[in-house]
C-alpha cells in the first residue's frame, strides 16, 4: 500500500511541559512497536484503520485516538501510527498515537466547533491526503447547482486537491450549457450518460476509471446525481471494498461522513455519503486568491482590508477600488479569471445547496 510508510510530523503528539532538564524527546512516547495504517473511515470516535505489518495479511483494525494527540483531529485518508490491540480481533481497540503529514486537505466549517477535531473556526476535517475532488453533477434531474458546485471548488481549491467535474445522466440532455461556465478555470469535465436503457457507457467509464486509477479521489454530489451508480461501477463490490465496513457507512450510523473504498485497478476512492454541502466560512478571500497565482500580483495595488470582491473594494474597505480591476484591464490575466474567481469568492458565502 503506496500511502503508509510516510514521514511523521514531530509536532502530531503534543508533549507533556517537562520539569527536568532531559531532552523532549526522551519524554515523548516511544512506541517503537507501533504499526502504520490508513484511516478507511470513521464513526463516532472509532476510527477504521487498514494495516499491513510485512508478516500478515492486511487487515481492519478498529483504534481510538490516544490520549497523547490531544484535540488534533484524525480524518479518513490519514496515515496513522497504531498501538495495542492492533491483531483486528473482534472487540479488540488498538490506539492512534501518531498522524503523519498530510498533502491535502477537505474541510468544512460546522456549527458545533465543540466537537473533538474541530479548529478554532469551527472547520473540520472530512478527508486527508486526497489528490483529487470529484464534483459529481447531473445534467438534469436533478438540475445541477452552479452554487454548489462552485463552493466544492473553493474547498479543492483552498485544500490542495484537485477539482474534476463529472456531469452524469448526458443521455438525457446536453452537459455543455453547465460546463462552460468552468472554462475559465481549467477544470476537467468528464461526461457519462447511459449507451443502453441500463449501462453507463462504457467508453465514459473507462474515461472516469483513467482519472482516478492510482489516485486517491473523494467524490462529492447530491442525491440522485448518480453517484452511488458511478461509484458500484468503479467498485464492483463495493460493499466488500473495505472488508464490509461500508455497510456501516451507509446504513446504520448515519454519522459516518466519508468512507475509502478500494479500486480494483489501484487508487481509492472516498465515498461522501452523508455530505451534500461545504460550509466554508474558515475561507478567506486571501486564501483562495493564493489558488489563483496569475490574479495574485495584481493585488499588490488594492488597499488594506481589500475584499477583492469588486471594483468597490468591499466592505471592509476604505472605499478605493480593487486593483485587480485596473489591473486586468491593463491586459494581465483575463477578465474571465477574475470573473471566476469573484464567483468563487461569493459562493463562500451563499447557501445554495
Ligand atoms: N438517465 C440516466 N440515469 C442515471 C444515470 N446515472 C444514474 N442514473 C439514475 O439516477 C437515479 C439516481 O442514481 P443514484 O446512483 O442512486 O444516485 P446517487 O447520487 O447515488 O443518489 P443517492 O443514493 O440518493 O445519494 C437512479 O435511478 C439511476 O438509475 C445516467 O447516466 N443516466
Ligand atoms: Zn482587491
Amino acid at each position: 500500500m503506496s500511502r503508509l510508510g510516510e514521514s511523521w510530523d514531530n509536532d502530531d503528539v503534543r508533549v507533556r511541559p517537562s520539569r527536568s532538564t532531559r531532552p523532549r524527546t526522551k519524554n515523548r512516547p516511544r512506541h517503537s512497536d507501533a504499526l502504520s495504517g490508513f484511516v478507511v473511515t470513521v464513526d463516532r470516535g472509532r476510527y477504521t484503520c487498514l494495516v499491513e505489518d510485512g508478516t500478515r495479511r492486511e487487515r481492519l483494525v478498529t483504534a481510538m485516538r490516544a490520549r497523547e494527540l490531544g484535540r488534533r483531529a484524525v480524518a479518513v485518508g490519514d496515515t496513522v501510527e497504531l498501538v495495542g490491540e492492533t491483531d483486528g480481533s473482534i472487540d479488540s481497540l488498538a490506539r492512534i498515537v501518531r498522524i503523519g503529514d498530510r498533502r491535502s486537505v477537505l474541510r468544512r466549517s460546522q456549527d458545533d466547533s465543540a466537537e473533538a477535531g474541530a479548529g478554532p473556526g469551527g472547520e473540520k476535517i472530512l478527508v486527508a491526503n486526497a489528490d483529487q475532488l470529484v464534483v459529481v453533477a447531473a445534467v438534469t434531474d436533478p438540475e445541477p447547482r452552479p452554487g454548489f458546485v462552485d463552493r466544492c471548488l473553493v474547498a479543492a481549491y483552498t485544500g490542495d486537491l484537485d477539482p474534476v467535474l463529472v456531469m452524469t445522466k448526458t443521455d438525457l440532455a446536453d452537459p455543455a450549457p453547465f460546463a462552460d461556465a468552468y472554462a475559465a478555470l481549467d477544470l476537467p469535465v468528464l461526461t457519462i450518460g447511459r449507451a443502453t436503457g441500463r449501462a453507463l457507457g462504457p467508453d465514459d467509464l473507462a474515461a472516469v476509471r483513467d482519472l482516478v486509477t492510482d489516485r486517491v479521489s473523494v467524490l462529492v454530489g447530491h442525491s440522485g446525481v448518480g453517484k452511488s451508480t458511478l461509484v458500484n461501477a468503479l467498485v464492483p463490490d463495493a460493499d466488500r471494498a473495505t472488508g464490509g465496513v461500508s455497510g456501516v457507512g451507509k446504513g446504520r450510523h448515519t454519522s459516518t461522513s466519508a468512507i475509502a473504498l478500494r479500486l480494483p485497478g489501484g487508487g481509492w476512492i472516498i465515498d461522501t455519503p452523508g455530505v451534500r454541502s461545504f460550509g466554508l466560512a474558515h475561507v478567506t478571500p486571501d486564501d483562495l486568491l493564493e489558488t489563483f497565482d496569475d490574479l495574485l500580483p495584481g493585488t499588490v495595488g488594492c488597499p488594506p482590508g481589500c475584499d477583492h470582491s469588486g471594483p468597490d473594494g468591499g466592505e471592509g474597505s476604505t472605499g478605493a477600488a480593487c486593483a485587480l480591476d485596473a489591473w486586468v484591464a491593463a491586459g494581465h490575466a483575463t477578465p474571465e479569471r477574475l470573473a471566476s474567481f469573484r464567483r468563487l469568492l461569493a459562493s463562500r458565502g451563499t447557501t445554495d445547496y
